[in-house]
This record gives structure tokens, sequence and C-alpha cells, in this order.
């Protein structure tokens, strides 16, 4: 069976609330944290920083936390994330003059490294680095915002990420970001996904224990 993780995105979270939010949805069976982080640069969308994840961390939470930058550059932010408490560092390798070297320094930093690709961007560019990367996160949706509808082409591009991840012997997590709701989350596990970042289908949710308990109830059949 596989190890299916839920990531759900505190940018649909209420933000007056972030530390109840976030315990609320772990206690309700999340099982990472997926902390967005934009800057008004590398998306037309402006999110919160470092300080917000060591205040989760204050706070007790001790998930584990998969910051997804969405910045450039990008070192910088590594740095500063890795002090917060980050678990898994991802960014997008458009936004890093040196992708190898920011993927070394994540993992310098004692946390796991992941590139993110956007629906367009193909596959190509993480064959190289593939070897060095804990997550493999491909965005279903372009980035900058929640709430956006899933591109069905993305799911093609989750099997060839599968295939490369197998054929190449690794155990690299393969991350699906964008408008995954419990109608879709099976056919993205289908088709390689094993963890699943979900931000306005579970924080939009009136509880949010039925929801996750749905999305498992989905993947269990696949
Ligand atoms: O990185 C992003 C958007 O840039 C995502 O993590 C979204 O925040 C997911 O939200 P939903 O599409 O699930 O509402
Ligand atoms: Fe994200």
């Amino acid at each position: 069976m596989s190890d299916f993780k839920i990531a759900p995105s505190i940018l649909a979270a209420d933000f007056a609330r972030l530390g109840e939010e976030v315990s609320d949805v772990l206690e309700a069976g999340a099982d990472i944290v997926h902390f967005d982080v934009m800057d008004n640069h590398y998306v037309p969308n402006l999110s919160v920083g470092p300080m917000v994840a060591k205040a989760l961390r204050d706070y007790g939470i001790t998930a584990p936390i998969d910051v997804h930058l969405m910045v450039e550059p990008v070192d910088t932010m590594i740095t500063e994330f890795a002090k917060a408490g980050a678990t898994y560092i991802t960014f997008h390798p458009e936004a890093s003059r040196h992708v190898d070297r920011s993927v070394g320094l994540i993992r310098d930093l004692g946390c796991k490294a992941g590139l993110v690709l956007n629906p367009a961007t193909p596959l190509e560019v993480i064959k190289h680095v593939l070897p060095q990367l804990d997550m493999v996160l491909l965005m279903s949706v372009n980035p900058g915002f929640g709430g956006q509808k899933f591109i069905p082409y993305t799911l093609d591009k989750l099997k060839m990420a599968r295939v490369m991840i197998d054929e190449m012997g690794l155990s690299t997590r393969l991350e699906v970001d964008g408008g995954i709701t419990v109608n879709n989350i099976a056919e993205a596990a289908k088709a390689g996904a094993d963890t699943f970042v979900a931000g306005s289908a579970i924080f939009g949710a009136d509880d949010y224990r039925t929801v996750i308990k749905a999305m498992r109830d989905q993947l269990a059949m696949v």
C-alpha cells in the first residue's frame, strides 16, 4: 500500500487564527503543513515569511512543515526557513541561478530538498539533480493563488515523473499542488502522486476531519 500524505496549504486558512487552524487540521488527520511563501516578484502575490513558520513551531506544531518557496532569489530564504524550523524546502528552478547549489544549501542546513515545476516547465529540468532531491512538486495550477482549477494535462506529467523516479530506483516523494479536491485526488494518485496539497478543499470545508477522511477513502481505492 502506498504511503499517501495529505498536506493542507495554509494559504486557505484563517490567518488571524493560524496556530489554531494548523493544529485543528493536523488533529483532523493531516500529515504535513504546506507553507506557501510568495514575494510579489516571482509570483504576483504576497504571503508570509520565516517568522510565521517559527511562530508555528513556537506554538507547538511538531508536524513536518513543507515550505513552498515562490520567491526569487531563493538562497537567503532557504537559510531563514531552515532556521525557522522547516522540514522540506522546495523552490522553483527558474528562481535560482545555481539550482544544484541551492539544493545543496538546503541539505547542508539539515532540511529535505525539493524542486517545484510549473505546469509548462518540462520534467527534463530535474533529471540530473533528481538523486539529490527528497521531493518533486508538480504544480497543477500556475503558482500564486489558492482556489484555482486543476489543469488536467498535469496528470500526464505526474505519470512521467513517477516513471522517472521509479526507473532511477529513488524514493523521492512526488507531490501535486493546486486544485486538488475529493473528486480528483484519486486520479492524481493513480498518475503517481503520493503527497497531496489541498488548500481551499480542506480549509474551505465545514469539517476538516470529514473532508480529510473523504480524501483518504478515495486514496484507499487506488
Ligand atoms: O502553491 C500554491 C499556489 O501557488 C498552492 O499551494 C495553493 O495554495 C493550493 O491551494 P488550492 O488550489 O488547493 O486551493
Ligand atoms: Fe504550494
